[in-house]
C-alpha cells in the first residue's frame, strides 16, 4: 500500500522541532530543509524521515533536486536553512560512505584496487592487520571474479564501480549514499551489480540513500521509494516496497513488482503533469 509521509509528533514537553527525539526506526531526520541556487528554489521547507538499516531510493523528474538532496544530507553541500540529524547526531558525528556516479574519476589511478580500498582505513589510522581483516570480510561478501591487485585502468567499468562500493563500505559506514551508481554501466553489468549491492547492504544493515534515474532499479533495490515532484521539490509519494528479499531476476516478472512499478510510474507522471 502506498504510504504518504506521516506528520511526526514530538513527545509531550518537547519543543518542535526537537530532533533529539526521532520516531522509532528512523535514522535520518530532515526538517525545514531549504535550498535555492541563484534565487531559484529547489527545496522550500522539506521534511522527511529515512528509516534505519533500510534502502531508500530517491526518484523524480530530471533536475528536481535528487542529487542536491543526497549531497545536502551527506554534508557535501551546504543547506540554506533547516536541520538534518542522524539519530540525533550531526553529520560530523556520523560515519558515512558515498559512491559517485562517475567511477572513472572516483578511484586513485596510481593505486591498485586493493590499495584504493585500504586508503580510507589508512587515513583513519587503522592498523594493517585490522585493515586486512576488513577487506577479507568484504571480499567474502562480494562475488568477486576479478583480481584486486589490478590497477583501475586494467579493470572494466563494473569492476571499478565494485571497487568504489567496496571502498565506501570498508569503513563500515552508518549511512551509505549512492548517486546513480550504475548509470554509466551496460544493462547486463547493472543487473549483476544490483544483486551484489543488495546482498551486501542487506547483510550489513546499512542505512542507504540511493538516487536512481531508472524506475525499475529504484523499486527493485528499495525498501521505500521517495518520489519527488518538480522544483521546488516536494514529496509526491513515499512508497513502501514490501517485496521479499533477496530479490533476483525473477522479481522483475513478479506481479507485485510490476504493480508497484506501475503505481510508481503513475505517481511520477502525475508529478510531471502537475507542474
Ligand atoms: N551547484 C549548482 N549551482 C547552480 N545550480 C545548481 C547546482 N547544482 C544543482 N543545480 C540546479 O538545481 C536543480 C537540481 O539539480 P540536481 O542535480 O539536484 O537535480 P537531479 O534531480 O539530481 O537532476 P538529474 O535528474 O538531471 O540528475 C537543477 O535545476 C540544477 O541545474
Amino acid at each position: 500500500m502506498a504510504q504518504r509521509q506521516r506528520q511526526v509528533e514530538a513527545p509531550e514537553g518537547a519543543s518542535y522541532p526537537d530532533l533529539r527525539w526521532f520516531p522509532p526506526g528512523t535514522h535520518i531526520t530532515v526538517r525545514g530543509l531549504k535550498k535555492a541556487f541563484d534565487g531559484n528554489p529547489v527545496y522550500v521547507g522539506f521534511d522527511i524521515d529515512l528509516p534505519k538499516g533500510k534502502i531508500v531510493s530517491v526518484f523524480g523528474p530530471n533536475g528536481c533536486g535528487k542529487s542536491t538532496f543526497i549531497n545536502m544530507v551527506a554534508g557535501l553541500m551546504p543547506i540554506d536553512a533547516g536541520q538534518i540529524l542522524f539519530e540525533g547526531k550531526t553529520i560530523a558525528e556520523t560515519r558515512i560512505g558515498y559512491v559517485f556516479q562517475n567511477y572513472r574519476e572516483a578511484l586513485f589511478p596510481w593505486l591498485r584496487a586493493v590499495d584504493n580500498i585500504h586508503y580510507p582505513l589508512r587515513l583513519m589510522g587503522v592498523p594493517k592487520a585490522e585493515r586486512d581483516r576488513r577487506i577479507e570480510e568484504l571480499v567474502a561478501g562480494f562475488d568477486l571474479k576479478f583480481d584486486l591487485n589490478r590497477y583501475p585502468y586494467q579493470m572494466s567499468g563494473g569492476q571499478q564501480q565494485t571497487v568504489s562500493i567496496m571502498r565506501s563500505l570498508v569503513i563500515e559506514p552508518e549511512v551509505l549514499f549512492l548517486d546513480e551508481p550504475f548509470s554509466a554501466l551496460d544493462y547486463e553489468m547493472t543487473l549483476i551489480m544490483r544483486d551484489q549491492l543488495q546482498k551486501v547492504l542487506v547483510a550489513r544493515g546499512v542505512t542507504t540513500v540511493l538516487v536512481s534515474h531508472d524506475l525499475e532499479e529504484a523499486v527493485y533495490l528499495a525498501d521505500k521509494v521517495l518520489m519527488l515532484t518538480r522544483r521546488p521539490s516536494r514529496i509526491a509519494d513515499y512508497m513502501d516496497v514490501d517485496l521479499p528479499r533477496p530479490r533476483d531476476p525473477s522479481t522483475l516478472t513478479d506481479p507485485r513488482f510490476i504493480d508497484l512499478k506501475a503505481r510508481t510510474l503513475e505517481v511520477f507522471q502525475n508529478a510531471v503533469r502537475a507542474s
